[in-house]
């Protein structure tokens, strides 16, 4: 018996989805792209077993109905599912970065022997398209699930063992309550990372300094500024209500931060940086897969040739795992930074025992 799982909108987030799936036992998944070309690229990078422009043709038996189109689709695509002969029993769920509104959406066209269970894998990137997918982006994630009361245990649990394959950790929230905590801790940061960003450009177009200083810092917070416009437009405008009240209270902390300089109150300053500090130290680790890494180090490095060969071969001849090696900063005149990631934890500390060994200077 064959599980048949059907993905609607293979970019980013389906086509990892499709690649965790793909190749378990007795699965079969099959792709639907809205446009020949973006089915030419699911077909191209390999991540279903069968790929179709029909809706019709992609949901026909299918076990698991996944969408993952932007969140701005997501109604049409319940609404034209809702006219088609689904599989009973089938369950479908999206992976929208917002949960209340298509929840409303789908109580409000549900059927009784068709399931719908909200989901949203809390791990990304700045990337978008099926080019940028990954199997192990959901690894160590949370993934929250949002059912409503009335959908039974027996599919909550089905839908729950199928994801097990993601290797994230599922969660149940509320979808009222997943958008509040979400609009604080990713759309708001995403705003304000474009925010930023934009006024910056803003004093480059007078002075080219700007943009030539802007070094490792600028980058580490503005890196999510380079997210996919289309899906953060529909995030923030399905968020809008959350996101207005966000944005109010991000008003009277920066109005508190103008009424510290202005009254030059450094202790005050002080005591913003220690509240941050205590509450970013408190943080879970990191704990996403491969696109934005697990473990990570840091080592100042001369700029000189031959360094990177040097520690990739220093680490290698001890097998410890390296998944990623970036240099972050690099001038003639001073150490470069390197960014050494590591999927386990314990690999990470041997390769900091070991490069502090070897003379380096290593952070964490
Ligand atoms: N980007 C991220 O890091 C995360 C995104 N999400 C959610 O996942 C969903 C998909 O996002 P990504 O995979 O990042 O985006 P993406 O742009 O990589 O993929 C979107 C897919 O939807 C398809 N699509 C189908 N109908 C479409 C239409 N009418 N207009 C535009 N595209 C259409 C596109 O061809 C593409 O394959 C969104 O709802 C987003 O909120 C959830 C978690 C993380
Ligand atoms: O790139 C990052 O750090 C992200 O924040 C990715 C992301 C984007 C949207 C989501 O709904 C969840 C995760």
């Amino acid at each position: 018996m064959t599980t048949k799982i059907a993905i609607f909108g293979v970019g980013l987030i389906g086509g990892s989805l499709a690649l965790c799936l793909k190749g378990k036992p007795g699965i079969t998944v099959v792709g639907h792209a809205h446009r020949p070309e973006s089915l030419k690229r699911i077909v191209e990078r390999g991540v279903v077993d069968a790929a179709t422009l029909s809706m019709e043709e992609a949901a026909a038996d299918a076990d698991f109905i996944f969408l993952c189109v932007p969140v701005g689709n997501l109604e049409e695509y319940l609404a034209k599912l809702n006219r088609l002969p689904l599989k009973p029993g089938c369950i479908v769920t999206d992976v929208g970065s917002t949960k209340a509104a298509v929840a409303a959406c789908a109580a409000a066209i549900s059927r009784p022997d068709v399931f719908f269970i909200g989901g949203h894998p809390m791990a990304g990137s700045e990337r978008s398209g099926v080019e940028a997918a990954s199997s192990l982006l959901f690894e160590n994630a949370y993934y929250v699930l949002t059912p409503s009361p009335d959908v039974p245990e027996e599919a909550y649990i089905r839908l729950e063992r199928l994801l097990a394959y993601t290797k994230a950790q599922i969660v149940r929230v509320d979808p009222v309550l997943h958008d509040e905590i979400v609009g604080a801790i990713s759309h708001l940061p995403h705003i304000i990372a474009v925010a930023l960003v934009n006024q910056v450009c803003d004093y480059n177009s007078s002075n080219e300094l700007y943009r030539m200083l802007a070094a490792g810092g600028f980058r580490d917070i503005t890196r999510i500024a380079s997210s996919e416009p289309v899906i953060w437009r529909d995030i923030l405008l399905s968020n809008r209500k959350v996101m207005l009240d966000l944005l109010k209270d991000w008003n009277l902390e920066i109005e508190g931060f103008v009424k510290l300089l202005e009254d030059e109150n450094g202790v005050g300053i002080e005591e913003a940086f220690q509240k941050a500090n205590r509450f970013r130290s408190e943080l879970p680790e990191r704990r996403k897969g491969t696109i934005t890494s697990l473990f990570d180090i840091y080592i100042d490095v001369p700029d000189h040739p031959g360094i990177i060969g040097q520690i990739a071969t220093e680490l290698g001849t001890r097998h410890i795992n390296l998944s990623n090696m970036q240099i972050i900063e690099s001038r003639e005149d001073v150490p470069g930074v390197m960014r050494l990631s590591f999927r386990q934890e314990g690999e990470m500390e041997r390769a900091k025992e070991l490069l502090q060994g070897l003379g380096y200077t290593v952070y964490v």
